[in-house]
């Protein structure tokens, strides 16, 4: 009796002292990684944070589809539309940023302010291997302004095209898009066992994951462009450019990846359709792998805080190797003078 009575004290204090263990071992790791995340500088912490941000807001994103209630309105448009998806994902993105990051300026699609609810924990937020640039070092909070775009190809998740949704987080400093999270919810949906869901980084001048960069064949010259928001003036341009291929997709971040991935060679948007939110994130990750991105004459996009939303004077972006001057040569004039209007 004498015996249990202390075998049974003895298996406990070895449990117990097991589970003291444990946990100042995770209470170490978990102070060394957040030493590690502290002691970065802004931009690839902001990086690192929102890539474990954009996977959440991912998360939000179909757990809305699952349960079947998009609760879809209309905003500026007909074809301009809203879901509970694009809400909440912005009420989680704006919250967790504003919470790690008080002072950045960030500019949303929606009008949803951050909450408390849904805020990113810390825990989640992984050390990425991100380079920056020596020009942004020092970067302050106060210089950033981040544009985001809690769902693009809203049209297309209504619709079930679910791999062309993504969530999309864009930085910005001095008009430049310097760093880019492209989140796609959906990838890999057709293939049941599959990972479910990517996220792409960058930092432009310094380098990108979560991709392979592949080129796009040599023989052929495939266009990519709207499916949902088509005009004339948004097919001449497309045609303009003699494309032996055109892929009709939706958003502005899918298309892009489309490029990255060798699948099109450019992607010709000649309508004010696409807001700065639209193209921000898509524009860092392509310049960061080498490709372009523009308005359809060839002008630089600007992204200050105080930057008109919508780019009025339409896309026009390139794949790595191709080469940007030779596509926007043949873009018409009537074409261009359109958006200047
Ligand atoms: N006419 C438009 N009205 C509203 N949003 C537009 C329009 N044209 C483009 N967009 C936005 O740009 C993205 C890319 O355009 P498209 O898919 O037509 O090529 C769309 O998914 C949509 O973003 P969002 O889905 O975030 O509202
Ligand atoms: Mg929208
Ligand atoms: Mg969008
Ligand atoms: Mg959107």
């Amino acid at each position: 009796m004498l015996f249990n009575d202390y075998s049974y004290l003895l298996r406990n204090i070895l449990m117990l002292s097991y589970l003291i263990s444990c946990y100042t071992f995770h209470a170490k790791l978990y102070k060394k990684l957040r030493n590690r995340i502290v002691k970065m500088s802004l931009l690839p912490r902001l990086v690192s944070t929102s890539v474990a941000i954009a996977d959440h807001a991912g998360k939000l994103i179909r757990d809305i589809m699952s349960k079947g209630d998009l609760g879809i309105v209309t905003k500026e448009h007909a074809k301009d539309l809203q879901t509970k998806a694009d809400r909440n994902a912005q009420k989680c993105i704006i919250g967790s940023l504003q919470k790690h990051f008080p002072k950045i300026k960030i500019i949303g699609e929606e009008e949803e302010e951050g909450t408390s609810d849904n805020i990113v924990d810390p825990s989640s937020i992984k050390v990425l291997d991100i380079k920056c640039p020596p020009e942004y070092e020092n970067l302050k909070e106060e210089e950033v302004v981040v544009w985001v775009d809690p769902l693009d190809g809203t049209a297309e998740y209504t619709e079930g095209l679910l791999d062309h949704v993504t969530v999309l987080i864009g930085i910005a400093t001095g008009g430049k898009a310097i760093g880019g999270i492209i989140h796609q919810p959906y990838y890999n949906y057709q293939n049941p066992g599959s990972p479910l869901g990517r996220t792409i980084w960058s930092t432009v001048g310094g380098n990108f994951g979560g991709i392979t960069l592949q080129s796009p064949p040599s023989d052929s010259f495939i266009v990519t462009t709207t499916r949902s928001h088509s005009s004339s003036t948004v097919n001449d341009a497309v045609a303009s450019v003699n494309p032996t291929q055109v892929l009709r997709v939706g958003g502005a971040g899918h298309k892009v990846l489309l490029l990255i991935e060798g699948k099109a060679h450019a992607y010709v948007f000649a309508s004010p359709g696409c807001k700065k939110w639209d193209t921000c994130a898509p524009q860092a990750v392509l310049e960061a792998v080498g490709g372009t991105l523009a308005d359809i004459s060839g002008v630089p996009i600007p992204y200050d805080a105080d930057a008109p939303h919508r780019n009025s004077t339409g896309v026009l972006a390139v794949a790595s190797g191709v080469n940007f001057t030779e596509v926007l040569n043949k873009i018409p004039e009537h074409v261009k003078n359109n958006l200047k209007a």
